[in-house]
C-alpha cells in the first residue's frame, strides 16, 4: 500500500470543470491521487479533514507588485508572500516595475529570483518590463524565464520605469512576437489623462469624481483599441491588463472575433468598489484606471458571467499610509490598491453568494485560465501529476476584515471593515502547508 506525504479527505474538490466530493493524496510535491466519491485507502505523514470545506486549486495572481529590491519599505516578498498565503494564493508572477531596480534585463531578473527564493513562500514568476530603453534585452528576459512582457502606455508613477512610445510599442511587440513570449499593457491613452487632468487642476476641481472624470473609460478603450493594431500589425499576442469596464472588454471581445491573440484580466477593485468608495475612503482606494460607477461594476460582472474575462488578478500596488493621503485634492497620493490578500474572498462574497457565480468559474478564472494562458503546465488545476498547490476554503464561515487581518507590509486596504463569507483555512504550496487557521506555518531561510 502507497504511504503518501499528505492525504486530504472528503473535501469538495473545486476545478474549472466541476466539484466533486473525494480524497487527494500528495507525494514529493505533487498530486499523487484523486479519489472521487471512494475513499484513499492508504495512509500518510499528515491527514487533513476536509470534511465541510471546499478544496480549490491554488489561486495564481498574475498582477502583483512586491516593490523588493529597492522598495521594500513599501512591501516586499516576504510580506507579500505571506499576504498571498493567507488569501489562498500559492503562485504570483511580479510586476517589472515598483522596485529598483526594475525588471528591465537579465541581471536584475536574477536579482529578483534569488531575493525571492530567499524570502517568498509562495511560488514566484516574473514579468520583465518592456521600456524604451530595453529592446535589446528583451531575448535574455525571454531566455531566462520571464511569464511575458508588460509596458505603461501612460506614466507609470514610477521614475525608472519609462512608458512607451508608438516607436518603442512597434519594436518591442515585433521583438516579443519573434519569441513567441507575449506583452501585458496598461492600456490608458497619456493624452486623454493628461488634457483631462491639467483641466480639472487648473480650475482647482480636485475632488475623487473629479479624478475619475479626468481618466475616463474611453481613455481605456482609445488605448486599447490602438495597441491591438499594434498587435495586428506585429502578430505579437496581447494581454490587457486591469479593465475596469465592459465597455473596454467589448473592444477586446471584437479583435478576438477578427482573431487577434488577445486576453483580458479585470482586478476584484472594479468587481467590488465604485467611485461612491473613493469618495468615502479617500486615498486608499485610489487606483488607474480608476473606480467606476455602480452601473458599470454590475456590467462588469456580466463579463465575467459570460467569459468575457480571462483573468482576475489583484494588481496589488502598495504604498505605505503616508503616500495614500490625499488632503482634499484626489490628483495627490499614490495610485495603487492593496487587496491582493483578499481576491478569493471578493470573488466568493460577491460572485459566488451575491451573484451565483459558479465556483468553477471562480476556479477558471483564477487558477486553470492564468496557468494556460501563461503556460504554468503543472499548474492550474487539481489532477494527478499536477504540483500540490491547494486552498481549503469554508463557505460557510463569516468574517469582517480588519486591519490586523492583513499580512501587508502596511496593514491597510479599501477591503477592510468589509464583511467576507468564504474563509481561507489551509494553503498549501507545492505539497507543504504554509499557512493554517490564521497563521503563517512555513519558516523562511532568510528572513
Ligand atoms: N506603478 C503601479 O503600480 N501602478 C499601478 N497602480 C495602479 O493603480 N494602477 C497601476 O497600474
Ligand atoms: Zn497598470
Ligand atoms: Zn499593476
Amino acid at each position: 500500500m502507497n504511504n503518501y506525504d499528505l492525504i486530504i479527505r472528503n473535501g469538495n474538490i473545486v476545478t474549472a470543470d466541476s466539484v466533486v466530493k473525494g480524497d487527494i493524496a500528495v507525494q514529493a510535491g505533487k498530486i499523487a491521487e484523486v479519489s472521487v466519491n471512494k475513499a484513499i485507502e492508504a495512509k500518510a505523514e499528515k491527514e487533513i479533514n476536509a470534511e465541510g470545506l471546499h478544496v480549490f486549486p491554488g489561486l495564481i495572481d498574475s498582477h502583483v507588485h512586491f516593490n523588493e529590491p529597492g522598495r521594500t519599505e513599501w512591501e516586499g516578498l516576504e510580506t507579500g508572500s505571506r499576504s498571498l498565503a493567507a488569501g489562498g494564493v500559492t503562485t504570483f508572477f511580479d510586476m517589472p516595475l515598483n522596485s529598483t531596480p526594475p525588471t528591465i534585463n537579465k541581471e536584475n531578473l536574477e536579482l529578483k529570483r534569488t531575493l525571492s527564493e530567499q524570502k517568498s513562500i509562495v511560488n514566484p514568476r516574473f514579468w520583465g518590463g518592456l521600456v524604451p530603453e530595453n529592446i535589446e534585452n528583451l531575448k535574455e528576459l525571454h531566455e531566462n524565464g520571464v511569464i511575458g512582457f508588460k509596458a505603461f502606455m501612460s506614466p507609470s508613477g514610477i521614475a525608472d520605469f519609462n512608458n512607451v512610445d508608438d516607436e518603442t510599442i512597434f519594436k518591442g511587440m515585433t521583438e516579443i512576437a519573434s519569441l513567441g513570449s507575449l506583452l501585458a499593457v496598461h492600456a490608458e491613452s497619456t493624452v486623454i489623462c493628461d488634457q483631462l487632468a491639467q483641466k480639472k487642476q487648473s480650475e482647482g476641481k480636485t475632488s475623487a469624481r473629479d479624478f475619475v472624470e479626468s481618466r475616463p473609460i474611453i481613455s481605456e478603450i482609445e488605448a486599447v483599441r490602438r495597441i491591438i493594431s499594434y498587435a495586428e500589425a506585429t502578430g505579437c499576442k496581447l494581454h490587457i491588463v486591469h479593465a475596469s469596464s465592459r465597455k473596454v472588454v467589448e473592444v477586446i471581445e471584437e479583435a478576438k472575433r477578427r482573431g487577434v491573440d488577445i486576453t483580458v484580466e479585470t482586478c476584484p477593485h472594479y468587481l467590488s468598489l465604485t467611485v461612491k468608495d473613493l469618495e468615502e475612503k479617500g486615498g486608499i482606494a485610489k487606483c488607474c484606471p480608476p473606480l467606476r460607477d455602480e452601473d458599470e461594476l454590475e456590467d462588469l460582472w456580466v463579463a465575467v458571467a459570460n467569459g468575457e474575462i480571462d483573468v482576475i488578478g489583484s494588481d496589488h500596488s502598495p504604498a505605505p499610509a503616508s503616500m495614500k493621503e490625499i488632503e482634499g485634492n484626489f490628483f495627490e497620493g499614490w495610485g495603487g490598491i492593496s487587496g491582493a490578500q483578499s481576491t478569493l474572498n471578493i470573488l466568493l462574497t460577491e460572485g459566488y453568494f451575491k451573484r451565483n457565480l459558479p465556483l468553477e468559474k471562480i476556479a477558471a478564472l483564477t487558477a486553470a485560465n492564468p496557468a494556460k494562458l501563461f503556460g504554468l503546465t503543472n499548474k492550474g488545476t487539481i489532477a494527478v501529476d499536477f504540483d500540490a498547490d491547494l486552498t481549503l476554503v469554508n463557505l460557510n464561515e463569516s468574517f469582517e476584515l480588519k486591519n490586523e487581518d492583513l499580512f501587508y507590509r502596511h496593514q491597510h486596504s479599501p477591503y477592510v471593515g468589509m464583511t467576507f463569507k468564504g474563509n481561507v483555512k489551509t494553503t498549501i504550496v507545492n505539497g507543504e502547508v504554509v499557512f493554517e487557521n490564521g497563521r503563517i506555518t512555513k519558516e523562511l531561510i532568510i528572513s
